[in-house]
């Protein structure tokens, strides 16, 4: 005769180190639990501390206020009756580790530590925590004075071990453990566990909330069961945004499903997949970082447009939340708007009040941009402005040529390359500094408090290429589209030109990318981005993927380019570009050092801080690897040109499929 069984799992909006707000939200979840009837409730992994507390991890007061959480928990009314399953680091035999605590009514019954610990992307987890490696084997372990007092245990088991009730059996899986080839959860099943659980902290990126769906399903497809998944939701102090769908499977199918990209701090239970991370990622960075607003400098060019939309489609998101009644939404967004009274309904309007945009023409701009840009923001709604530069870069140079007595000239002018560079850059520098100038004082310019986060529009493709001015617009507070590749943007573009009726766009998407910082041909655009990089866009995209993704050095990516691009370039024309490619990357990949904190969105990535981690001064000369592909193009000392086979590399190992 079978027998019901309620379960709560949850996504929680955790933040690293907020134990106050991280126990409210706790409690919060576990009250709505109970408030359905359940007798288990889930949580995220580390969800007492968060799970982005980094080299944190490290400090004893990080696990001492994990205890003393603990402790409110255990006392608190509100976990009596209901077997409770949260997430924290424990020191155990002076080793510690990432892990599940599960007590009911006031007694501690079980610890139990991470065995598979994710080490991978953006995951370091090997640098703070040991995994539990004595399969079925577990220890006592000593409570701390202040936890024993109120559960009057002294030791608890700790290791690897399931719960055994009356009517079921739970057993836990940890996050990264679901996604190895040897999941706890296989040899649970053939012993019996019925319940499975997983306490998650993933991170969004394009296309993994799909895969995490079908590992979820398929790890009760072959022996049955149920299989509860909670993560943590939001950013929680980084670049990522963890973005929940917390879930439940039975016998295979998925029964229940919370959102993926919502305002929401505490989700019980859908899937409304597309771009929204960003736009829940700036939302959350806004709030807790507690400024007015944005400042982008908007230059009517893809990346800035993205940027932009971006922002409208966090107003979109924020009004929706209001009108569904999320009362932490609109106590927030008053905060941020310094009014009490106001309730944001249009995101136009409410894009007017947080969304500063401006333009800066200089002497080399079009106005075919400064349109763009002009449109585009009143479509958004965003307070704009627009600008000219030129008095400050005369200013600048006047200074410059008073002291050496020269005055640099473009090379459409006769000047050499390096002065047609410099005279690029301080347009570019200028621009950031103009940004940072009325990001600080424009509200005080409206007599309104506070002052706006500057956004920054530099995209992967530029950062691979270092296409771009060290410390200017690019050095912002923020960037959300830092992670995205031009051709991704592209798309995204396109997503908010139908979603959104942002008409502004098409003919954004339709101009060729340019810097406007070379002198204007007869009022025409004359530099553009591709023929100043020596590569299309498209063609870095592809690139891109081949050297992070499927970990690329010079010589095996021009052997499967030579593939790939067989149709359309001549062996010899695929090494120049595979060379050229890694010359200008490595030339400029000191730039990655002090780029702007962006949002991880894709697992080409390159952000040097923490996903993609590299050297950044190169011998850029490649002189080995550049041999290698010569050899292979058949270009002997001998000057003949022979084609011969090119092999397609074995080691086709990615991971791009991996979380
Ligand atoms: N190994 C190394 N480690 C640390 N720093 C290094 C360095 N090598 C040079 N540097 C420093 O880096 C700086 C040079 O970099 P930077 O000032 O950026 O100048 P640079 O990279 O020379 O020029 C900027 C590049 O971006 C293009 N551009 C310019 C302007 C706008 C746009 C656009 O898309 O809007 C594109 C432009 O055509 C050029 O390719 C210098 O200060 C130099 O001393
Ligand atoms: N005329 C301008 N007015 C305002 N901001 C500008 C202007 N030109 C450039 N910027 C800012 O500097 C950033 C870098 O300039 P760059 O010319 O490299 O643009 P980009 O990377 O091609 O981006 P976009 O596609 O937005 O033009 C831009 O994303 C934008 O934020
Ligand atoms: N916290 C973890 O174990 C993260 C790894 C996991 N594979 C993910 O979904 O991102």
């Amino acid at each position: 005769m079978g027998r019901k069984v309620i379960l709560a799992t949850c996504s929680l909006n955790q933040w690293a180190l907020d134990f106050d707000g991280n126990l409210e939200r706790i409690l919060r979840s576990i009250e709505k639990a109970k408030s359905v009837g359940a007798k288990y409730r889930l949580g995220p992994e580390l969800e007492i501390c968060g799970y982005g507390c980094a080299d944190h991890f490290y400090e004893s007061d990080t696990l001492l206020h994990c205890f003393q959480v603990l402790r409110k928990l255990l006392e608190s009314p509100v976990t009596q009756d209901i077997i409770c399953d949260v997430g924290m680091p424990i020191m155990h035999h002076n080793v510690r580790y990432n892990c599940r605590v599960m007590f009911l009514n006031r007694k501690i019954l079980l610890i139990r530590p991470k065995m598979l610990l994710a080490n991978y992307g953006n995951n370091r987890e090997f640098r703070w925590f040991s995994p539990w490696n004595k399969l079925r084997h577990v220890e006592e372990y000593f409570l701390p004075r202040m936890i024993q007092d109120v559960t009057g245990e002294d030791t608890v088991p700790f290791g690897d071990c399931v719960l055994s009730t009356k009517d079921t059996c739970i057993g836990s899986e940890i996050c990264a453990e679901l996604w190895n080839s040897r999941s706890p959860h296989v040899d649970m099943g053939l012993d019996g566990v019925e319940i499975f659980t997983n306490s998650s902290a993933s991170y969004h990126e394009l296309r993994k909330a799909d895969h995490r769906v079908n590992l979820v399903k398929s790890a009760t497809t072959k022996s049955g069961g149920i299989y509860m998944f909670a993560n943590q939701k939001g950013c929680d102090g980084d670049r990522l945004y963890y973005d929940g769908c917390a879930m439940v499977a039975i016998n295979g199918d998925i029964v229940a499903q919370g959102t993926q990209f919502s305002l929401d701090e505490v989700v019980r239970t859908s899937l409304t997949a597309s771009h929204l991370g960003p736009a829940c990622w700036l939302w959350d960075y806004l709030r807790r970082s507690g400024q007015a607003g944005f400042l982008l400098p908007l230059s009517g060019g893809v990346d800035s447009s993205s940027t932009a939309c971006i922002v409208y489609s966090m107003c979109v998101l924020v009004c929706q939340a209001v009108r569904d009644g999320n009362s932490q939404v609109l106590e927030d967004v008053q905060r941020v708007v310094s009014d009490v009274s106001y309730t944001p309904v249009d995101p136009r309007e409410l894009c007017g009040r947080v969304f500063t945009t401006c333009y800066m023409a200089s002497e080399n701009s079009s106005e075919g941009t400064r349109n763009r840009a002009r449109d585009l923001a009143a479509q958004v709604g965003s307070s704009h402005m627009s600008l000219n530069i030129d008095i400050a870069v005369k200013a600048m140079l006047g200074i410059f040529s008073m002291v050496t007595g020269k005055w640099p000239q473009f090379s459409a002018n006769g000047g050499s390359t390096r002065e047609n560079l410099a005279l690029q850059n301080v347009q570019a520098r200028i621009r950031m500094i103009l940004a940072y100038l009325f990001a600080q004082l424009n509200q005080w310019a409206l007599g309104k408090p506070g002052g706006l986060l500057v956004l920054g529009s530099a995209n992967v493709d530029e950062s691979l290429t270092g296409y771009f001015t060290k410390y200017d617009c690019s050095s912002a507070d923020i960037n959300p589209i830092g992670g995205i590749s031009k051709t991704d943007l592209k798309s995204f573009l396109q997503y908010c030109a139908e979603q959104f009726q942002l008409t502004a766009l098409k003919s954004i998407m339709a101009a060729p990318p340019t810097a406007e910082l070379e002198p204007l041909a007869d009022g025409q655009v004359s530099q553009t981005d591709e023929s100043d990089m020596g590569m299309t866009y498209s063609e870095l995209s592809v690139i891109g993927r081949l050297r992070k993704i499927s970990k690329c050095g010079p010589y095996s990516m021009f052997c499967k380019l030579i593939h790939t691009w067989r149709e359309a370039l001549s062996p010899l024309q695929v090494a120049a570009k595979v060379k050229h490619f890694f010359k200008m990357y490595s030339v400029n990949r000191h730039k990655m050092t002090t780029v702007t904190p962006s949002y991880h969105a894709e697992s080409y990535g390159p952000d040097d801080n923490r996903f993609d981690l590299r050297p950044f001064l190169y011998n850029t000369r490649w002189s080995w690897q550049f041999r290698a592909i010569d050899d292979q193009v058949g270009i002997q000392h001998r000057g003949h040109i022979l084609i011969f086979h090119f092999p397609q590399p074995a080691w086709e190992f990615s991971d791009e499929a991996r979380p």
